[in-house]
C-alpha cells in the first residue's frame, strides 16, 4: 500500500486558544499542521487544503463555552468532505456534546484536558484508517472485468461497486443490515447477494415485502400460525422467520410493519425466539434479517410511528444504495445486458441498440431505477421490428433539463472538475464498450488524453 509520507499529511486543527494553537502545532511536526480559530477560517483552509484528520475544539467564538460554533464547523466539514476524520476535542463533563458530535459523523471524541501523546494516538490512527480508506476505494473503483459484483449484479459504476463491496465485507460479521434505496435500486438482489457471501448461504433465502400483505394478515406471515389460532387456520403453519432458521429473511419495506407487530419483531431479535400465533411454547430460530426500505425512518420515528429501539437493532450497518441515474454509464450497461436476456426467447432477430436508442438511455431519468429500464428493455425487444432496437421503440417520454449534480455540493473546483470529468469519461467509455479510440472521439479528446485521464483518475481502461 502506498501510504502517503508523514510530511504531506494534512492535520487541520481547529482551536481558539492560541496556547494550546502553539503547543499542537509544535507536538505535530510530523504533519503539514493548519491551524484555523473559527468557523470561516477552518472551512477556507478545508477548501483550499483538503486535510484528511481535523481536531475540532468544540467551544469556539463567538461562543467559546457553548458548542453550537463547534457543530456548525463539523457539519460543514461532513457537508463538504464527508470522508475527513474529523476528532472533536470536548470540555471536561460534555460527553453528551461528544456523543452527539459522534451520531453527527465525527470520527471519534477526546476530553480536555489535552495530553498530547494521547490525542497524537488519536491523529496517528485517523491517518492509517484514511489511507486504508483511501486503498480501498482505489480498489474499488478498479471494478471487476465483467461488471460483475456480488454475484448476479452489473455494474460499472464505482458508487455500486462501494456497495458490493461493503455488503461482502459484512456478509459474515454478525451484524444487521439496512438497505436505504428508492424502489427498483436492487436492494432484493444484494440482499440476496449478502445471504450468498455469508456462511449461511446453505440455509434458505426467504423474502417478505412487508407493503404488499394487508396488516392483518402479516402478523401471520412473519410468525406463523398453530392450527385453528383463527377462524380458516386449518393447519399448523409455519412463518417467514421460522421458514428461514439457518438462513436469512429479507424483510422488504420494513417502515410498513405496524407498530404492534413491531413489539414483536424486536423480541425476537432480542430473544432469537418465536411464538406462532396461537402457539404457547416459545421456538428457538437462528435467522439473520437484512431488511429494506424507501421510507424516511428518521422521520417514523420522529412522530412515533417507528419504534427507535427496533431500529438499532436493525440497522447496525446502513448502506445507501444510488439510484440508477446516479450510477452514470450504468444505465446503457444494464439495457445491454437486459437485451442479450431477452431477444434470444423474446424476438431473436435483434442483436443490439441504434445509436439514438443509447443516447436516450443514457439520457433518461429512470425514476423506477433498474426495475423500469429492464421492463422498457424487455417491451421494447419485443416491439423491435429489424436488428436494433430504436429509440422509438423504448417510448421514452423524457424528462427535460434533468441532468447530473443534484447532489453536488462540492468542495472546491478541482474536485468538481475531476467528478464531471469522471462522469463524462465513465459515460462515453459504456457507450463505445471499452473501446478507447471511439470513446476519446465521444469525448472530443485525443487518445493519449484520454490514458492520461484515466490514469490521473485511476479508472479502468
Ligand atoms: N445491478 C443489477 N444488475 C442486474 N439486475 C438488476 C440490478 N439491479 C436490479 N436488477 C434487477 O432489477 C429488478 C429490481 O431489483 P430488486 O427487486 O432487487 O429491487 P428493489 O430495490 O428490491 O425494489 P423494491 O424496493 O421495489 O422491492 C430485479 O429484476 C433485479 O434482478
Amino acid at each position: 500500500m502506498s501510504a502517503t509520507p508523514p510530511e504531506a499529511r494534512k492535520l487541520l486543527v481547529v482551536e481558539d486558544d492560541s496556547g494550546l494553537q502553539a503547543q499542537l502545532k509544535w507536538a505535530y511536526d510530523d504533519y503539514q499542521v493548519l491551524i484555523a480559530g473559527d468557523h470561516d477560517s477552518a472551512v477556507d483552509l478545508l477548501r483550499a487544503e483538503e486535510p484528511d484528520v481535523v481536531t475540532l475544539d468544540l467551544g469556539l467564538p463567538p461562543e467559546p463555552d457553548g458548542t453550537r460554533e463547534g457543530f456548525r464547523v463539523l457539519k460543514a466539514i461532513l457537508d463538504a468532505k464527508p470522508d475527513t476524520k474529523v476528532i472533536v476535542v470536548s470540555g471536561h463533563g460534555e460527553r453528551a456534546s461528544a456523543l452527539a458530535a459522534i451520531a453527527s459523523g465525527a470520527w471519534d471524541f477526546y476530553q480536555k484536558p489535552i495530553d498530547i501523546e494521547e490525542l497524537g494516538l488519536i491523529v496517528r490512527r485517523a491517518f492509517h484508517v484514511r489511507d486504508l480508506e483511501v486503498e480501498n476505494s482505489r480498489l474499488s473503483e478498479q471494478g471487476t472485468t465483467d461488471n460483475r459484483v456480488l454475484g448476479g449484479m452489473i455494474t460499472g459504476a464505482p458508487e455500486m461497486v462501494k456497495v458490493a463491496r461493503t455488503i461482502e465485507r459484512v456478509a459474515d460479521l454478525d451484524v444487521s443490515v439496512m438497505l436505504l434505496g428508492a424502489s427498483g435500486t436492487g436492494k432484493e438482489l444484494l440482499a440476496r447477494g449478502l445471504h450468498e457471501a455469508s456462511a449461511r448461504r446453505d440455509g434458505a433465502f426467504v423474502a417478505i415485502n412487508c407493503a404488499a400483505i394487508p396488516e392483518s394478515l402479516l402478523e401471520s406471515e412473519l410468525f406463523g400460525h398453530e392450527k385453528g389460532a383463527f377462524t380458516g387456520a386449518v393447519k399448523t403453519t409455519e412463518g417467514k422467520i421460522e421458514l428461514a432458521h439457518g438462513g436469512t429473511l429479507f424483510l422488504d419495506e420494513v417502515g410498513d410493519i405496524p407498530l404492534p407487530l413491531q413489539v414483536k419483531l424486536l423480541r425476537f431479535l432480542q430473544e432469537r425466539t418465536i411464538e406462532r400465533i396461537g402457539g404457547r411454547k416459545a421456538i428457538a430460530v437462528d435467522t439473520r434479517i437484512v431488511c429494506a426500505t424507501h421510507r424516511d425512518l428518521d422521520a417514523m420515528i420522529a412522530d412515533g410511528s417507528f419504534r427507535d429501539d427496533l431500529y438499532y437493532r436493525l440497522a447496525e450497518m446502513v448502506v445507501k444504495i444510488p439510484t440508477l441515474a446516479g450510477r452514470p454509464g450504468d444505465a446503457v450497461l444494464l439495457a445491454r445486458h437486459f437485451l442479450h436476456q431477452y431477444a434470444p426467447t423474446m424476438n431473436p432477430a435483434v442483436r443490439g441498440f441504434a445509436p439514438d436508442a443509447l443516447h436516450a438511455i443514457d439520457e433518461a431519468r429512470w425514476p423506477g431505477n433498474v426495475r423500469e429500464l429492464e421492463n422498457r428493455i424487455k417491451r421494447a425487444v419485443i416491439m423491435a421490428d429489424g436488428k436494433l432496437v430504436t429509440k422509438g421503440d423504448l417510448d421514452l417520454a423524457r424528462a427535460a433539463n434533468e441532468n447530473e449534480g443534484d447532489e453536488a455540493a462540492w468542495l472546491n473546483l478541482r474536485s468538481a472538475r475531476e467528478a464531471a470529468d469522471r462522469v463524462a469519461i465513465r459515460r462515453a467509455m459504456t457507450q463505445s464498450e471499452g473501446n478507447i479510440s471511439s470513446a476519446a472521439k465521444l469525448l472530443g479528446i485525443s487518445r493519449p488524453t484520454l490514458y492520461d485521464l484515466l490514469k490521473q483518475y485511476r479508472m479502468q481502461a
